[in-house]
């Protein structure tokens, strides 16, 4: 997978280099570049931004060098196969997908991010202000698969914190990043529910007890323990997602413990 990310402050997204995402780099499992906005601006000043038509408060990212941004994105991409196999950039057919961090946008889900991590090359472009010229998502739209996207309902200065988040959430899920699979089974949303609580050493600790049932080595029990308290969390955390689950699947998931 190969991942570029345009924002006017690439020294945001220095975090990309650490942890899994960084070692995942390293090994070439993830290709990630970061570009800084104002490398295509062509005034002495560097100009990004101007005021709103229609008045209004703060200023707007202006179109042009966003488009020679995006435009050098697309040529670099299409000349760089990804890492994994001679040959294996965009898939032909397949055009880039250009996440565009907003809160008018989708909401950023684990589905999104199961369903982003499938594809080959993904385009971040991180406004600030109050935001990028809308000609710009039009104009994007002949070249890639625009998704404004947004990581919930609060507002944030720009989109560098979101594609953190949204590259980290996306990365983790590309095989061979994290390196037990199994990890990624059993978190939360991967079923439509929360995770269980999690223990460790010492049993005791300061007066409280691990749960018994955890120091019991019957594995039947501790799974219908571990799927009651998802249940239980899931309903008093999150009745939204109770709402949304699928019956059946919650009744095969049950019988499966
Ligand atoms: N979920 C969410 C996204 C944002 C966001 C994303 C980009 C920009 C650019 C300027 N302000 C922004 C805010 N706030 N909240």
């Amino acid at each position: 997978m190969r991942i570029d990310v345009v924002s006017i402050f690439p020294e945001y997204l220095a975090a990309l280099d650490l942890s899994l995402i960084g070692k995942a780099r390293l090994q070439g499992l993830l290709e990630l570049s970061v570009e800084d906005l104002r490398r295509y601006t062509t005034d002495r000043h560097r100009t990004v931004d101007d005021t709103p038509y229609g008045g209004g408060a703060g200023m707007v990212m202006k179109p042009e060098p966003w488009a020679l941004a995006l435009e050098d994105v697309l040529e670099r991409g299409a000349a760089a196969p990804g890492p994994a196999a001679p040959g294996a950039g965009t898939p032909p057919g397949e055009r880039p997908v250009l996440v565009v961090p907003s809160p008018a946008g989708e909401v950023f889900t684990q589905a999104v991010a199961r369903e982003l991590a499938e594809r080959e090359h993904l385009v971040f472009a991180c406004g600030r202000y109050e935001g990028i010229d809308e000609r710009v998502v039009d104009w994007a739209r002949e070249r890639f698969e625009v998704r404004p996207m947004s990581l919930g309902d609060y507002v944030l200065n720009g989109g560098e914190v979101a594609v953190l988040a949204m590259v980290e959430a996306i990365g983790r899920l590309v095989p061979g990043v994290i390196g037990n699979p199994e990890s990624l089974v059993e978190e939360s949303h991967s079923d439509g529910l929360l995770e269980y609580p999690v223990y460790t050493k010492p049993a005791l600790w300061r007066d409280r007890p691990v749960p018994e049932v955890l120091l019991s080595g019957h594995h039947g029990r501790i799974a219908r323990w571990r799927r009651d308290l998802q249940l239980r969390r899931t309903a008093a955390r999150r009745p939204d997602l109770v709402a949304a689950l699928d019956p059946a699947a919650l009744d095969r998931a049950d019988r499966a413990v």
